[in-house]
């Protein structure tokens, strides 16, 4: 993954190439505490084991050797990811309103830079920072021959409750069958073309890839990621995700960025 410019220049195979896509244009408001010392640092720059936040995720996927190009997709005005640039990844200020936003946005600018429709995209939210090389070769490696794609995900490990809320507070209504439940996680892979066409037309009620798929009749095949694949979303997930770190040997997602600038980076990365 040396030059993007001539990745997404090349011809590819029949197969498609392959691009990540990571939206990073959220505000994190549920993870940020009252009294926070940075409450309008949005959660994916947030320093977790020494290094920000997405800087965990763009080091999993610097590792996919298959993958053509990384694209961050970050809100318009956020210059934060100036000051890392790495030939392993690059960034677009392509964010939107809703996570869908930022998804579509990113995928057009993929298209415009020379990506093709029938290439497969792996869509991973910048907040799930424990997310591993194996984990995303292994959903690649299951989806590549399939006619749809698919996504990581987490068998229900839980009893699983309907709620009601009245004026005693919020009781059990019902204790719902988990035995076909799934959560959703990231990454989502699909050929870029229809994925785009399916998230125009569902829109911002898409909370993930897969729903726009499913509500075009496709059924997204399910690869078993594991508990540690999860999204920081809640205050106290910081020091869960730090713990995992930590037990995974803390530093080793540091050393790919070594190099980082102190200063922003220059314009005319050469994929563009
Ligand atoms: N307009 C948006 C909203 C979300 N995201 C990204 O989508 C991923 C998953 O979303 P979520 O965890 O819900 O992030 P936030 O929207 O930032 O969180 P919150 O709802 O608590 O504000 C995150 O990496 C987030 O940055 C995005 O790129 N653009
Ligand atoms: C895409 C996702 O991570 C799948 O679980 C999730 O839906 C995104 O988070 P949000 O909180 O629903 O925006």
């Amino acid at each position: 993954m040396t030059d993007m410019f001539a990745a997404a220049k090349a011809p590819g195979s029949p197969q498609g190439r392959f691009w990540g896509l990571i939206p990073c244009a959220g505000v994190g408001a549920r993870a940020i505490a009252p009294g926070a010392p940075t409450p309008d640092l949005p959660k994916q720059y947030h320093l977790v084991a020494g290094q920000p936040l997405v800087l965990h995720t763009l080091a999993a996927f610097a590792g996919v050797q298959r993958l053509a190009g990384t694209l961050v997709a970050v809100a318009p005005h956020d210059q934060f990811l100036d000051a890392y640039a790495s030939p392993a990844w690059f960034h677009l200020p392509c964010g939107g309103a809703t996570r869908a936003d930022t998804v579509i946005g990113g995928l057009k600018a993929l298209l415009a830079r020379g990506a093709a429709q029938h290439d497969w995209v792996l869509v991973h939210d910048a907040a799930r920072c424990l997310v591993t090389t194996t984990q995303i070769n292994q959903l690649m490696d299951q989806c590549e021959g399939d006619s749809v794609g698919g996504l990581l995900a987490h068998k229900l490990p839980d009893t699983l409750k309907t709620a009601v809320t009245g004026p005693s507070g919020v009781r059990v209504a019902a204790t719902v069958d988990r035995s076909d439940k799934w959560l959703a996680q990231t990454p989502q892979m699909f050929r870029l073309g229809v994925l785009l066409d399916a998230l125009n037309r569902l829109g911002a009620a898409a909370t993930d890839e897969a729903s726009a798929m499913e509500a075009m009749g496709h059924r997204p095949k399910l690869v078993p990621g594991g508990a540690q694949n999860f999204k920081v979303t809640y205050p106290d997930d910081f020091a869960l995700a730090e713990a995992v770190i930590a037990q995974r040997g803390g530093s080793a997602t540091l050393e790919r960025f070594k190099g980082k600038r102190s200063s922003p980076a220059p314009t005319g990365n050469p994929f563009f």
